[in-house]
C-alpha cells in the first residue's frame, strides 16, 4: 500500500496557475497528489497538469467527460499522452467504454463518477432517477466493473459497501472529504478522513479544509497524519 502521504490528492480549485503555484510552493513536499478540475483547466492549469507531471507529481485531470463515444475516446487519448494518473468520465455505460479505448495500454487511469457527493436521495428523484444513491452507485459501480473501468469516484459512504461488489483491482477514490468541524460547504455525503479510510477508501480527494485553509501545508499535514493513523487501526 501506498505511503499514507500519497493517498491525500489536493484539489486546486483555484482561479489561476499563479494561486495554485502559490498554494503547491506552500504545501512543498508534504503533497505528491494534485487535482486540477473545471476552475483551473480553464485558466491555464493543463498547462500547469503538465508542469507538475515533469517534476514529478501525480495530476488527477477532473474534467468529468462525457458525450459521443468518439468524442470521449479521441479525448482521451490526448490526455493519456499529457502522462496524467487519473481522468474522471461519467459512468455512463457509452461513455465508459469509449474512455477505455481511448486509455487503451496507457498508464492514465480512468475514474467513473457514480454520483456526485453533493447529491442525496432528493438530487437523483429531482434528476429524473428513480433510485436511491446506495442504489445508483451500486448499479453504475458493476457497469464499470464489467467494462474495464480502473476506479470509481464516490463518496466514502459508500465505500465499505462497493469494495466487496469490486474486488481490490478498482480504486475508490472519495471527495466529500471533510476533517472534523471542518464547513461541508455543498457536500452532501462526508465522511472524515479517518472514516474514509477506515471504510476503504484507497484515495481522499480535498479541496477547500486545504487550500482554503491560513496555513495549507499543517492542514494537509494533519489529513496525512489522519490516514496514517487510521491505516494503523486497520492493522
Ligand atoms: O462527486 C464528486 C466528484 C468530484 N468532486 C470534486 O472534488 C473536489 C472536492 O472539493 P472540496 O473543496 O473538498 O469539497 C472538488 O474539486 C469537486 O469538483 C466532488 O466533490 N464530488
Amino acid at each position: 500500500m501506498e505511503h499514507p502521504r500519497d493517498r491525500l490528492i489536493v484539489a486546486l480549485d483555484l482561479p489561476s496557475v499563479d494561486a495554485a503555484e502559490a498554494v503547491i510552493d506552500r504545501l512543498g513536499e508534504g503533497v505528491t497528489f494534485y487535482k486540477i478540475g473545471y476552475q483551473l483547466a480553464f485558466a491555464g492549469g493543463l498547462a500547469l497538469a503538465q508542469k507538475l507531471i515533469f517534476s514529478g507529481r501525480r495530476v488527477f485531470i477532473d474534467l468529468k467527460l462525457h458525450d459521443i463515444g468518439n468524442t470521449v475516446e479521441k479525448g482521451v487519448e490526448s490526455i493519456a499522452r499529457m502522462g496524467a494518473t487519473f481522468l474522471t468520465v461519467h459512468a455512463y455505460p457509452q461513455t465508459m467504454k469509449a474512455a477505455v479505448q481511448g486509455r487503451g495500454d496507457s498508464n492514465l487511469r480512468i475514474l467513473a463518477v457514480t454520483v456526485l457527493t453533493s447529491y442525496d436521495d432528493a438530487d437523483l428523484a429531482a434528476a429524473g432517477y428513480d433510485f436511491t444513491v446506495p442504489e445508483l452507485v451500486a448499479e453504475r459501480a458493476a457497469q464499470a466493473h464489467d467494462i474495464g473501468i480502473d476506479g470509481l469516484v464516490c463518496s466514502a459512504e459508500e465505500a465499505a459497501m462497493l469494495r466487496p461488489k469490486i474486488g481490490h483491482g478498482m480504486a475508490l477514490v472519495t471527495p466529500g472529504i471533510r476533517p472534523s468541524g471542518a464547513e461541508v460547504g455543498d457536500q452532501k455525503r462526508v465522511k472524515t478522513p479517518r472514516d474514509a479510510i477506515l471504510a476503504g477508501a484507497d484515495y481522499l480527494v480535498v479541496g477547500r479544509p486545504i487550500v482554503a485553509a491560513a496555513n495549507p501545508r499543517a492542514a494537509a499535514d494533519a489529513i496525512v497524519a489522519e490516514i496514517e493513523a487510521a491505516v494503523n487501526e486497520q492493522v
